[in-house]
């Protein structure tokens, strides 16, 4: 039986990950941790995940939750998972991260601790946009450098971060195949006299409002033609299961930095 921990437990995907835990064979939660203070500190995690009593009352002692944790699962936000990362870096606990919005120093941060420690770090842990990411870098491989490239991602109005992790990883798989540097391609802004588009930047859009769950579109546009990569999340439970079997994959590997194309042998 692996053992698994979960900060961010009342959270939108800490729910639903206690819930895919419950659900999944093999495994168990072993503790439920939220931030000192929160409101549902000391209540069943099950119940207030909404799948039944578990028995594991959420604690604010990451710490004493970690003690006895094979693996744990980090749906929060990237100061909080880093700070996470060195408790579990020190207490040799594995890592599945999908929080989003790290800055570069940031992802070197984790990088650096992952040398300890195994660690999956993934901004979308769905099949879904995992099977886009490869599908992106064969368009490119197909239709070459002749069509703009724009990303246009929608997300429900409590997302904290822009333009979404998952936005940042597609910007990031097209430039790499089109030979490009992300960070000098990408265009966040377009107001007033811009001058016209050029060929080599990259357009990243962002649309937030309402329950949207997570939608992004690539598109590629050409001289009277436009192709249009779409994925579409209808809930959280995709990503859910998917932090749930990266926790599984973790079981028997050893230290470093992997992503969910190595959890679901895209590499
Ligand atoms: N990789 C993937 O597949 C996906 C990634 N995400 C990412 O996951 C992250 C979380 O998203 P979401 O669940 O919607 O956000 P929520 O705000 O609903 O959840 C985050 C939770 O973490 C809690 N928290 C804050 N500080 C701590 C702490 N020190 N210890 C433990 N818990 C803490 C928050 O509490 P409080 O609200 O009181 O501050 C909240 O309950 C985002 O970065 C999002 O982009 C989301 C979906 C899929
Ligand atoms: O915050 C969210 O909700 C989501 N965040 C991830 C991201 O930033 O890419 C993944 C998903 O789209 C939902």
């Amino acid at each position: 039986m692996i053992k698994i921990a979960v900060t961010g437990a009342a959270g939108r995907m800490g729910g639903r990950i206690i819930t895919a835990i419950k659900e999944a064979e093999g495994l168990e939660l072993a503790g439920a941790a939220e931030r000192p203070g929160h409101a549902m500190v000391g209540q069943d995690a099950g119940l207030v995940a909404g799948c039944g009593p578990l028995g594991v009352n959420i604690s604010d002692d990451l710490e004493q939750v970690l003690s006895g944790a094979d693996v744990l699962i980090d749906f929060t936000f990237p100061e909080v998972t880093l700070k996470n990362l060195e408790i579990c870096a020190r207490l040799g606990c594995k890592m599945v991260i999908g929080s989003t919005g790290f800055t570069p120093d940031q992802r070197e941060g984790v990088a650096r601790l992952a040398r300890k420690i195994p660690v999956v770090l993934a901004p979308n842990m769905s099949v879904g946009v995992n099977a886009c990411f490869k599908l992106l870098k064969e368009a490119v491989q197909i239709l070459g450098d002749g069509f703009d490239v724009e990303i246009v991602e929608l997300h429900h109005n409590k997302k904290k971060d822009a333009p979404s992790g998952t936005a940042v990883r597609m910007g990031e798989v097209v430039a790499d195949a089109l030979g490009r540097d992300y960070n000098e391609c990408a265009v966040f802004h377009r107001e007033g006299m811009t001058g016209e588009r050029t060929h080599e930047e990259i357009g990243m859009q962002t649309v937030r409002g309402g329950d949207i769950v997570g939608e992004h579109t690539v598109y590629f546009i050409g001289m009277g033609e436009r192709i249009e990569i779409t994925h579409r999340a209808m809930s959280r439970d995709m990503f859910a299961r998917g932090s749930v079997r990266a926790a599984h994959w973790l079981d028997g590997k050893t230290p470093g930095l992997y992503d969910m194309q190595d959890v679901l042998g895209l590499k």
